[in-house]
């Protein structure tokens, strides 16, 4: 695999600007609109006063120092905070007209519409064709042949299909990180999310695995928005259409990537460029 110095990230990036210079995203582009977001865990405020828009079919990357809250913000749009009976959220975070923070919708239906990647890949303890089944059943659908059709379909999706089409009744664990991963990705878009949360899904994967993942994600964006988690800047310069830099629970700057990287404002911004990561 071929390994970029920054520089020569940011060299691609240049031609990008290039390319888009001139684009913003207008209003009507969003798909998921957090106003006045606070979490605090007891006193300790951990995400404090979040503005952001969600670009619809982009890639949107939350970088920052390990600790400023990347995590939190993502679970936080799809309700996941929940689960952490500690944290105390207040805000409002708006999915097609719903504020999901303040509605009496069903959670699993608001969830529905967001698949999640996590940074290691947990298969259900089934077959490869089940785990896939999981996703498509979830959605209602019983009959053997469109499950089966979806099946391929997804797993196409993911280039995982001609990888396991003669081993769909095996084990996920017979599969590779950087496979299983994209298993745990179908299963995923099998529910037919809007948008897919990945939180830094490559940390665990090798550079060839992590290359596959970034590539899917660039096709993925066609039909699906994607929203982003990680801390290495080569990534974010890579795959960012929008860029979100936190920093101790705040959003310090955002925006294009041309914009924020080649010509960071804040301080913080600077010295984590510097850093390199
Ligand atoms: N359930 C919780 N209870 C108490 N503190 C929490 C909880 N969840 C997160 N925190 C704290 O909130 C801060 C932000 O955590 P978060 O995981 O969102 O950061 P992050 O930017 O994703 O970090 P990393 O890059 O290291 O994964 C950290 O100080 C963390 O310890």
């Amino acid at each position: 695999m071929t390994t970029y110095t920054i520089k020569e990230e940011m060299m691609n990036l240049d031609q990008k600007t290039l390319i888009n210079s001139g684009n913003t995203f207008p209003e009507s582009d969003s798909i998921l609109q957090i106003k006045n977001l606070n979490v605090w865990a007891a006193d300790h405020h951990i995400l404090k006063n979040i503005n952001l828009k969600i670009p619809k079919n982009k890639i949107t990357v939350l970088l920052g120092p390990s600790g400023c809250g990347k995590t939190t913000l993502l679970k936080s749009m799809n309700k996941l905070t929940d689960i952490n009976k500690e944290l105390k959220v207040m805000g409002h975070i708006f999915i097609e007209k719903d504020d999901i923070l303040n509605t009496n919708k069903n959670v699993p239906s608001i969830r529905q519409k967001m698949g999640l990647l996590g940074q290691r890949p947990y298969p259900l303890p089934m077959s490869i064709y089940k785990n896939v089944a999981y996703g498509i059943k979830l959605k209602g659908i019983r009959d053997k042949k469109l499950i089966d059709y979806y099946i391929e379909k997804h797993l196409k999706e993911v280039g995982l299909w001609e990888e396991v089409k003669d081993r769909l009744n095996c084990s996920p664990t017979s599969l590779s990180i950087g496979q299983q991963q994209r298993l745990c990705l179908a299963r995923g878009l099998a529910v037919k999310p809007r948008i897919i949360l990945a939180d830094e899904p490559t940390s665990a994967l090798d550079p060839i695995s992590s290359k596959t993942i970034e590539e899917l994600f660039r096709k993925l964006k066609k039909h699906y928005t994607i929203v982003l988690v990680t801390h290495v800047l080569r990534q974010a310069i890579r795959l960012a259409d929008n860029v979100v830099f936190m920093s101790d629970g705040k959003i310090i700057e955002h925006g294009h990537p041309e914009k924020v990287f080649n010509i960071p404002q804040s301080k913080q911004l600077k010295e984590y460029m510097v850093d390199g990561n």
